[in-house]
Parts: C-alpha cells; structure tokens; sequence
C-alpha cells in the first residue's frame, strides 16, 4: 500500500502523523511510504531522516494526496485538503466531528473512508490513540493556565503555589479521565489546592487512591459545580462522551459568580468546549476575556510540545497503521472491533452514532458497513 504523510497545515501545528521510526516499520512490511518534504521539521525530524527509513519525499501535498491509498495525519482535514480526498482513498487522524459539521459535509461528499483516532478503543473501555495527546494537553493545561493567570495576560495575579503566608490557587478540573488525571497531577506539583469532579464514581475512588490526600474529589452535577466555581482561580473542562459534543456545564451567566481574572481552561474544545462561552483559538492567539474571565482554549494543545507529542501519538498509532496497510481497512476492522469503533465515515455515510445524534444525520452501523 502506499502510504502517504503531508505537512500539517493548521496554525502552529507542528506535529507530524508518520515518524521515521513508524516509516521504518512500514517500509519493512513491504509498504510504500510518501512524506511531503519538510513534514516532520517542526518535530526535529528532517527529510534526510526519512530518507533513511526508506520513505520517498514528495514536494507537495498534492502529489501526496494523489499517489496514497492511506492517508496519516494528525489534524482533522483542513477545507483544502478535503478536497483532495477521493473515493475510495482511507483518511487515519483525529477528525473530531460532532463539532463540526462542514468537516463533516466534506468528507462525506469526498466518498473517502476516514477512521478517527479518537473513537478507537481497547480492550478495558479506553481510547488509545486519543490517550498519549491527553497525557500532553492535560500536563499543559496547568502550566497554561497558570501563565493566563498572570496580570499582563488579564489574570487576576494569583500564584499557583502561593507563598509561606499566602493560599494557593483553588483549581477545579472537570473530568478526572486521562486529561484530569495528568492535569491534577501538574497542578498538584504546582502547589495548587485541586478538586477534580467526574460523573464516575469508580473513577473518583481511584483518584482518591492514587493522590492520597494530595487532591479533593467531588461527584459532579450542577449544583456542586455552581457552588464551585465562586471560590475557583482556575477551572479546566476536562469531559468527554466519546465522539460526542461535550456537555455544557458552566453556562455564561454563571461567570458572574467568579472572581473577576479567574481562568477557564476548556481542554474539551475539540468536542466543542464544555463552557457555554468557549470558540476554539490558536497558539498563536490562545487567550480571549469574557465577562472578565480569560478562556484559553487551544484545540491542538499537544502541538506546543510537537517532539514529545509526536513521538508518543506515534508509537501508538503504528501498529493500527500497520494492520491498515497490511490487510485494507475492511480485514483489519473486520479482525478489530476496536479499530471498528474508529470508523467515522465512509463512501458517503456517515457510522458514528454520536456523531449523528449532534449533527442530525442518519447514521449506518459499522458493522453493517464491513458486513456488505
Ligand atoms: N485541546 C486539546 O488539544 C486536546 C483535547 N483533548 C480532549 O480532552 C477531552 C478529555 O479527554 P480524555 O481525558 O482523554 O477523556 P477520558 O474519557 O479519559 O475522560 C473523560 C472523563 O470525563 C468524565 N465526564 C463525562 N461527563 C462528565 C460530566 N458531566 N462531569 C464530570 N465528568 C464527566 C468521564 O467520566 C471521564 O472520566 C476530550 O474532549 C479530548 O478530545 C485531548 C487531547 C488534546
Ligand atoms: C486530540 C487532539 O485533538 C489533538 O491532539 O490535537
Ligand atoms: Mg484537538
């Protein structure tokens, strides 16, 4: 098969879907591999590394989008490259879809088969591929957060650690999922008074294990979130239904109950944002006020860090790559059901139930689809 990598396109993405390292195993499996030149710079990969690996460099993503029966990204496509898509051609990257319907639109109109990262699941109920970029945007999402809260950046100037004398920070994370955990843990590092809410109780009690005294858990529902936010420095949006839109939990009159400069970190943007008043925003414009409260809502967060990021969506991507490429994406669903769960789209239908019920369309099992 060939399989082919462009230089991603959103701003200040700097990641790279195919490592040299995944581009090895590839081409040792018997795989053609096209990298568009300059692919994996912003990674600290070059060319001249992917040559090694075996992989042909292609000048651009045009001719890659052209030649490749697999497509590896890691961005949801963007309007151009949409159009490049075909019929036929199979899509492997984050999508993100309930959000966003003209992606949707497009890649339904493209006939292409797209497999999104973030509904493949393993075998104990997690998502694999979504797993390693949590571990990175939830590790951020305090450090983030906390340099919003400075003064020149419209904070309220409260130091996440305090000082002898002085309290804390109060940070609340909604979620306690990968995300919550690695942000509970940076925040907990950081000398911050943490509370993290989940609807699981399985999950809270392993919260509690783990941190042992260091962090607060509480069961979220509406009530405790209100009462919450009045006394919060920072508060991160850290849910996820899979595949589905986030659940809006803090509506924009309640921003009133907060300390003017207090922050929202809405990490769950990617799913549309879990505050009533979150839009997606870049690295290069990460922070917006309103109502006096400064949002930071990144929706590529792991970019910032597109080294470690890209290694670690690497190595959990490959071996899905790999089965992609060796037996077609139908024998490889077929023998997955994780991978399955994957499927978003294909050949103009659209088989995400969740992603159907935000977007209003009708949906045809995956199932049905590898059975025909
Ligand atoms: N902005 C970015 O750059 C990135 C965003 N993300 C996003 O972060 C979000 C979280 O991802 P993960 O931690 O991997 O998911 P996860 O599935 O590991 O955790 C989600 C948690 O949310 C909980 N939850 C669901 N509804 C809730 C509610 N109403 N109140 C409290 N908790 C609730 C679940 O019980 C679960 O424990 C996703 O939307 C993901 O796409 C992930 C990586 C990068
Ligand atoms: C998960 C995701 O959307 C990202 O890493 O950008
Ligand atoms: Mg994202």
């Amino acid at each position: 098969m060939k399989i082919g990598c462009p230089k991603e396109i959103k701003p200040q993405e700097f990641r790279v879907g195919i490592t040299p390292n995944a581009a090895t195993e590839a081409v040792a499996h018997g795989h053609e591999v096209l990298i568009e030149t300059g692919a994996g710079t912003g990674a600290g990969f070059d060319d001249a590394a992917y040559l090694a690996a075996g992989a042909t460099i292609l000048q651009t993503a045009a001719e890659i989008f052209a030649a490749a029966d697999m497509i590896v990204k890691v961005k949801e496509p963007q309007p151009g490259e949409r159009k490049m898509l075909r019929e036929g051609q199979l899509l492997f990257t984050y999508l993100h879809l309930a959000p966003d319907p003209e992606q949707t639109r497009d890649l339904l109109a493209s006939g292409c088969t797209a497999i999104a990262y973030e509904t493949v699941t393993d075998a104990r109920g997690g998502l694999p591929l979504l797993a390693p970029m949590s571990e990175v945007a939830g590790r951020l999402a305090p450090q983030s957060g906390s340099w919003a809260l400075q003064k020149a950046n419209g904070g309220s100037g409260v130091l996440m650690g305090g000082v002898p004398g002085v309290r804390p920070a109060n940070v609340a994370i909604i979620g306690g999922g990968v995300v919550g955990t690695a942000a509970a843990r940076v925040a907990v590092g950081m000398g911050a008074n943490v509370t993290v809410l989940d609807r699981s109780i399985p999950r809270l009690s392993y919260l509690d294990d783990v941190f042992m005294g260091r962090l607060t858990t509480q069961y979220s529902d509406a009530a405790a979130l209100e009462e919450l936010i009045a006394r919060m420095d920072m508060v991160i949006g850290a849910v996820l239904i899979p595949g589905a839109a986030a659940p809006q939990l803090i509506r924009r009159d309640q921003l009133a109950l907060m300390q003017p400069g207090s922050v929202l970190v809405d990490v769950a943007i990617d799913q549309g944002g879990c505050f009533e008043t979150s839009k997606a925003t870049t690295h290069a414009d990460p922070i917006y006020e309103v109502d006096g409260i400064i949002h930071y809502c990144v929706a590529n967060m792991p970019g910032a860090v597109a080294r470690t990021s890209t290694i670690a969506l690497g190595n959990a991507t490959m071996p899905f790559m790999l089965a992609l490429a060796d037996k077609g994406w139908k024998q490889a669903c077929l023998d997955d059901p994780n991978l399955l769960n994957g499927l978003n789209v294909h050949a103009g239908q659209l088989t995400y139930a969740a992603v159907g019920k935000a977007l209003g369309i009708d949906v045809v099992s995956p199932q049905a689809i590898v059975a025909a």
